[in-house]
């Protein structure tokens, strides 16, 4: 199904183009990551996206409709990075008064709460105020808020900004178990995250879109990325190079080679790599299918 397209969206903020012609299409599905540097126009995409500010050019529609309108009320939600909750008023209170503003009934605002402060695991947090919160459980509650009436699209910026490992991956968790009901779109500094969460990545800079990547490998090319932890590095990368089907070898750091080959059977560059340690008396620390967020983006 289509989520979302943008045709030309431009926005200029006085003389300074925030986004420039950026035009993408995007399905529902796994998780969409939005990248990009400082200053990229990721907040101003996602103001735009949830209806804050208008475009001063272009064509947007999410869900087929236009961002903000009464139709998609419900239907997408948003985690704006410095979302604050009310100090004054217990967490049950605000989020049920913002399920009663999607249309629930009391009765059925309160139950709604409870479901999603569930789902984030801050069932105990019901009855205290926003005060007594910690960063990772304010983000937590603040997510809770998002799937409140289980919205189709979840706009998350900057999820993890500032947050301790375990609570960061705690947010990971969450996301990953809904998304079965929701497509999240997430905008991060952290791309190893995002590589664990993502299958589609926009990246920005300076307002245009740069890039817009798949992380499921449908071409006939794949990648593995071998990390070692002992090995002659010039030899190994010679050795490899000459394996068959494989195309490209190539250091991305100090102690990691990417290794581009051709589709073949399974486990056959796998295995020609286990022989060649053994052969050599080499050790390596990983070998992982795929390659990283980071080389996708920046290998060229
Ligand atoms: N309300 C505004 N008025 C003037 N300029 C703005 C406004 N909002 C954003 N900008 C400018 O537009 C550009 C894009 O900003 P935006 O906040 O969208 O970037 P970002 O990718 O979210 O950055 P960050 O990663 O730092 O959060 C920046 O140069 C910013 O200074």
């Amino acid at each position: 199904m289509m989520l979302i397209s943008c045709q030309n969206l431009t926005k200029n903020f006085g003389d300074k183009k925030a986004l420039n012609e950026v035009s993408f299409t995007l399905e529902a599905g796994t998780p969409i990551a939005l990248v990009g540097p400082n200053g990229a126009g990721k907040t101003t995409l996602f103001s735009i996206l949830c209806g804050y500010i208008l475009p001063s050019k272009g064509k947007v529609n999410i869900l087929g409709q236009q961002p903000g309108s009464r139709e998609l009320q419900g239907r997408v939600a948003a985690l704006p990075q410095d979302a604050l909750l009310d100090p004054n008023f217990s967490i049950i209170t605000q989020l049920s008064f913002f399920a009663q503003l999607q249309g629930m009934t009391a009765k059925a605002a309160k139950i709604e709460t409870k479901r999603v402060l569930e789902l984030v695991d801050m069932t105990e947090a019901a009855n205290l105020k926003p005060i007594s919160l910690s960063h990772g459980m304010s983000k937590r509650v603040a997510i809770a808020q998002a799937l409140i009436g289980q919205p189709e699209v979840v706009l998350l910026d900057e999820p993890t900004a500032g947050l301790d490992p375990a609570n960061a991956k705690k947010i990971r968790e969450i996301v990953q178990n809904q998304s079965i009901n929701s497509t999240f779109i997430i905008s991060s500094h952290n791309l190893d995250e995002l590589e664990k969460l993502c299958d589609t990545v926009l990246y920005l800079e300076s307002g245009q879109l740069q890039q817009s990547v798949s992380m499921q490998s449908e071409q006939s090319t794949e990648y593995i990325t071998l990390t070692l932890q002992q090995a002659d590095f010039e030899q190994l990368q010679s050795t490899i190079g000459a394996i068959d089907s494989v195309i490209n070898v190539k250091p991305i750091s100090h102690d990691q080679l990417l290794i581009e080959h051709n589709k073949s059977l399974p486990y056959y560059i796998e295995r020609a790599l286990l022989d060649l340690f053994e052969q050599n008396q080499w050790q390596y620390k990983s070998i992982l299918k795929g390659r990283t967020l980071e080389d996708t983006l920046f290998s060229n």
